[in-house]
Formats: structure tokens, C-alpha cells, sequence
């Protein structure tokens, strides 16, 4: 049975919450008393559900339920873990423990969204403080990895551990943060950078677009990949982080920024940085804004992936995580995924050379089925490939689900004829791919028959696919 979650807040946090939990199987009991909760929550399930399975090779879990319920005591109800995301008001998060606490399971750990108050003012008044941490997401929520998990003293170190395991079963990069300061780690830089840019405009310097192009262009490219203080200690050049500071420390004290000056919120500037705002992005809503964001995203995070770097290496655990031994069904399904942002084309459609990656994949799986697995190739043995036909026969859209289902049509000696038919969940045919492998030595790079084990299976299968 799936796990429950509830969700205290629908909004923009809220609702990515709940959408990244019920698309990795969770049930979610959201309660939000704005009467366009359903909407919006239904609004923002669209974009994770295009954009999340997109990050994955692996199957995504069958997706759990979104239940909008009347009442805050309903939703947390048999609830293991529950996200209050609330607006950021001190007096209303107070509010909102005493009446979850009264209705909810000692067990369930309690995580908040805020931004920047600490475990300890959230904990102020509370029956049960030792239920609370803050759990800070970055938006969107069901894409981004980041949440910073930050205890107090009072905050059971159960409650923690259960918190880390929770946000990592769901893909999530859980930071333990472990001093509490106003606005925790990431939050206290975004200010610096937004104080800054606030003064920017302010004084006329440079337009909303022109300090996005600053960063966008150039170091918010090397955050993604290296962070800070990597990043400074390649800067240093070779003589590292020490040159690094002596050449650029001193310039701390010139007047290279405003500091903690924080330009007054007043009519003008919100007009002035509204308009430029405005002419920057007006031309979007903000669901084009979102769906442009999750792409570059999905797309960035591929490719971090691709490299096993940064956030990339998380969501090669996670596929390993979601990965599950294939089912010895007749044909087998050796792939079910979705058709990221990547690997579209000019034509707006899966690309050919995709094609052959998918049914290489098939592959792979019918192989590690059989028994050439990682540890059967690392002693010397495996399958090339000397032939695929592929023929494409309906588009493949990105964002589509598909399957791969394989049959195993020649099994005899070292030689190994797969065919394999990608389809649509209703069923249509995608494409299909009559492969025909070699079973080889990695030792004299030449075909030889496989292992009695290895053959043995493959034969097996053969025949099951023969009379299936
Ligand atoms: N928007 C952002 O970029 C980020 C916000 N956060 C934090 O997440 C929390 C929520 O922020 P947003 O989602 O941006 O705000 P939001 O305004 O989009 O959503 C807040 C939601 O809470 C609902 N709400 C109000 N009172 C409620 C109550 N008593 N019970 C249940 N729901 C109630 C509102 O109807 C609204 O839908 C804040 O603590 C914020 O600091 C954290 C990370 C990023
Ligand atoms: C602006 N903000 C303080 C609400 C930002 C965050 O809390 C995190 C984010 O997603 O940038």
C-alpha cells in the first residue's frame, strides 16, 4: 500500500510538494481553503508530470493519489509525513501546528517550507516540538533536489533520520543544516544577490534583463556544476585557493557592493522593476515561463547526468533506486520510460538516433536477464550487436510515455535475435527493431559461444517466446 503524505498549503510550494510526492508513489492528502487550490494544484501536476519522469531511465512507481481534503485534521490523518507550506507569516505557521498537532500521528515527522524563520521560532508554542524541522525546498519543488533540513536542539534526532530517508526515497538532496540561522544556507546567499540586484536597478545601472543575461551567460553556468568555492579555487589558477584570496580578498573592502544597505520598497522601485519585468517576460503567462524553466532544467540536469556530476549523480541513484528486476513475463517489458526534452529534434519529435539508444536498452536488460551481467562482462564476456533494423512507424513525442516489449526469437550457440516492439500504453506501435547480436570474448575481441549458465537461459527464453 502507498505511503501517505499531507500537504498543509497548495500554493506554488505546496503544490510542487505534492506533486513530487504522488509522482513517486505516495498518496497525498492536500488541504488548501482557497477555492482555486484544485485548479492550480491541477495546473502544476500537469508540468511535474511532463517534466519529472523526464529526469529518469528507470520506471517511474505507479503515481499515488491527490485527495483535496475539507478539513486540516482530515488530511493529516494516517499521514507519515506532512509538509506545511503555509505564507511565510510566523503567527499563521503557529496556528496551523496547533491544529495539525491535535489531529496527527506522533510518528509523522513534520516538515515546514519556510524560508527563513528557524526551527526554534516555529517550535514556539508548539504541543509537540519535537515533531517540527524545517524541510526548505527550492522552487520548483518537484524538479530541483535541494531541500535543507534543518533541527533544533528540540527536534528529535528520529524525527531528522526519518526526514533524510523520507526526501531521499523521493529523489530529493536533503542537506543537513546544522546550525539554525535565519534563512539557513541557500536562502542567506540568494538575498546577498538579490540585495544587490535590487540596488542595481535602483540606481539605474543595469535593467532586470541585462542582470539575468549576467548571470545566465556566465556564472550561474558554472553553480550549477561546481558551486563557489570550487569554482574560486580553479580561478586561483595554479596556485589554487591561496592566490585566489590574496588577489581578490582585499577587494571585500572597496566598494564593490552595497552590503546590507536594502534599497526601500517604495511605489517607484516596484513599478520601475515591474515594467522592466514586464517587458523582459510579459510576452509568457507563467505556465509558458514554468514549462521553459522545467525544459532548460530536465535538460541541464541530464546533463549533469550524463557527466555523473553535481546534482546528476542523485538521479542516477534514484534510477537505481527505481529500477526493479524484470518480470519474466512473455514478451518482456524491457523498457518503460518517458521521451526527455533532449532528445527532440528540428522536427519536434524523438529523434532517429534516440531510437537506437531505446532498443540498445532493451537490450541491455534482456542481457543482465540472461545472466551477462556488469560482473559477467567485467570477467571477459558479453553480446555486441552486429545488425539493427529499425523501422519507425508512428512520432514519438517528448514527454510520451512508451514501453519496449522484446521477445527473444533466436537463442542458439552465440547467436541472439531480439525483437523488440516500442509502443504506446494504449498499445500502438511506435517502432519496432529486429536486432541480432553476437555473443563475444572480451578477451580476443571475437564471437564464442556464451557460458553454459548464460546459454542455458537463453535458450529457455527462446523457446518460451517461441510458443508464447
Ligand atoms: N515561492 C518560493 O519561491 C518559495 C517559498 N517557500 C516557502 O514556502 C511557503 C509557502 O510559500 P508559497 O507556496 O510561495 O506561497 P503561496 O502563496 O503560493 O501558497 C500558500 C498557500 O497556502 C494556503 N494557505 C493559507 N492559509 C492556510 C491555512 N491556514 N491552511 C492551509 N493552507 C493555507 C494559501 O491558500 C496558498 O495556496 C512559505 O513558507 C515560503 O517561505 C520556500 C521555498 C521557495
Ligand atoms: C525567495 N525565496 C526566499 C522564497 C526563495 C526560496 O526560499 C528558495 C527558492 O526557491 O529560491
Amino acid at each position: 500500500m502507498a505511503q501517505r503524505a499531507a500537504i498543509i498549503g497548495g500554493g506554488v510550494i505546496g503544490g510542487g510538494w505534492a506533486a513530487r510526492f504522488a509522482l513517486m508513489g505516495w498518496d497525498v492528502a492536500l488541504y488548501d481553503p482557497d477555492p482555486e487550490a484544485k485548479r492550480k494544484m491541477s495546473e502544476i501536476m500537469a508540468g511535474a508530470a511532463r517534466a519529472l519522469p523526464m529526469l529518469f531511465e528507470a520506471p517511474m512507481p505507479p503515481r499515488g493519489t491527490i485527495t483535496h481534503c475539507a478539513t486540516m485534521a482530515e488530511a493529516v490523518a494516517g499521514a507519515a509525513y506532512i509538509q506545511e507550506s503555509v505564507p511565510e507569516r510566523l503567527e499563521l505557521k503557529h496556528k496551523v501546528y496547533q491544529e495539525l498537532q491535535a489531529n496527527c500521528s506522533r510518528d509523522a515527522v513534520i516538515g515546514s517550507s519556510t524560508s527563513g524563520f528557524t526551527p526554534t521560532q516555529l517550535q514556539e508554542g508548539a504541543a509537540h516540538p519535537e515533531q517540527i524541522i524545517v524541510a526548505h525546498p527550492f522552487n520548483p519543488v518537484y524538479l530541483l533536489p535541494l531541500v535543507e533540513l534543518v533541527p533544533s536542539l528540540k527536534t528529535a534526532p528520529e524525527v531528522t533520520e526519518k526526514a533524510k530517508e523520507t526526501l531521499t526515497k523521493i529523489g530529493m538532496y536533503p542537506l543537513h543544516v546544522r546550525a539554525e540561522i535565519d534563512a539557513h544556507i541557500a536562502d542567506r546567499l540568494l538575498e546577498a544577490v538579490w540585495r544587490e540586484a535590487l540596488w542595481l536597478v535602483k540606481d539605474g545601472i543595469a535593467t532586470t534583463q541585462e542582470i539575468d543575461d549576467a548571470i545566465r551567460y556566465g556564472f550561474g553556468l558554472r553553480w550549477a556544476q561546481m558551486g563557489l568555492f570550487e569554482t574560486y579555487r580553479i580561478a586561483g589558477g595554479e596556485a589554487g585557493m591561496r592566490h585566489f584570496m590574496a588577489q581578490f580578498g582585499p577587494a571585500l573592502k572597496w566598494p564593490w557592493t552595497k552590503l546590507m544597505d536594502v534599497p526601500e520598497f517604495d511605489d517607484a522601485l516596484v513599478d520601475l522593476i515591474t515594467e522592466q519585468s514586464d517587458a523582459q517576460s510579459g510576452a509568457l503567462d507563467v505556465r509558458a515561463l514554468e514549462r521553459l524553466r522545467d525544459d532548460n532544467l530536465v535538460a541541464i540536469l541530464r546533463a549533469l547526468k550524463g557527466r555523473e556530476a553535481a546534482a546528476g549523480k542523485l538521479l542516477i541513484e534514484q534510477d537505481t533506486r527505481l529500477r526493479a528486476p524484470l518480470a519474466g513475463s512473455v514478451p518482456l517489458v524491457t523498457v518503460r520510460r518517458t521521451v526527455p526534452v533532449d532528445w527532440a529534434d528540428v522536427n519536434g519529435h524523438m529523434n532517429e538516433g534516440r531510437y537506437g539508444q531505446v532498443f540498445s536498452d532493451a537490450s541491455e536488460e534482456v542481457m543482465t536477464h540472461v545472466g551477462a551481467d556488469r560482473a559477467y562482462i567485467d570477467a571477459g564476456h558479453s553480446y555486441f550487436t552486429a545488425e539493427t533494423n529499425i523501422k519507425y512507424l508512428a512520432e514519438t513525442l517528448v514527454g510520451e510515455e512508451f514501453i519496449v516489449e522484446t521477445r527473444v526469437a533466436l537463442g542458439q550457440g552465440k547467436k541472439l535475435r531480439l525483437l523488440h516492439e516500442m509502443k504506446r500504453p494504449s498499445g500502438e506501435v511506435l517502432a519496432t527493431c529486429d536486432q541480432f547480436l553476437l555473443h563475444v570474448s572480451l578477451t580476443t575481441r571475437s564471437s564464442c559461444p556464451p557460458l553454459p549458465d548464460v546459454l542455458a537461459r537463453v535458450e529457455a527464453l527462446a523457446k518460451a517466446h517461441a510458443d508464447g
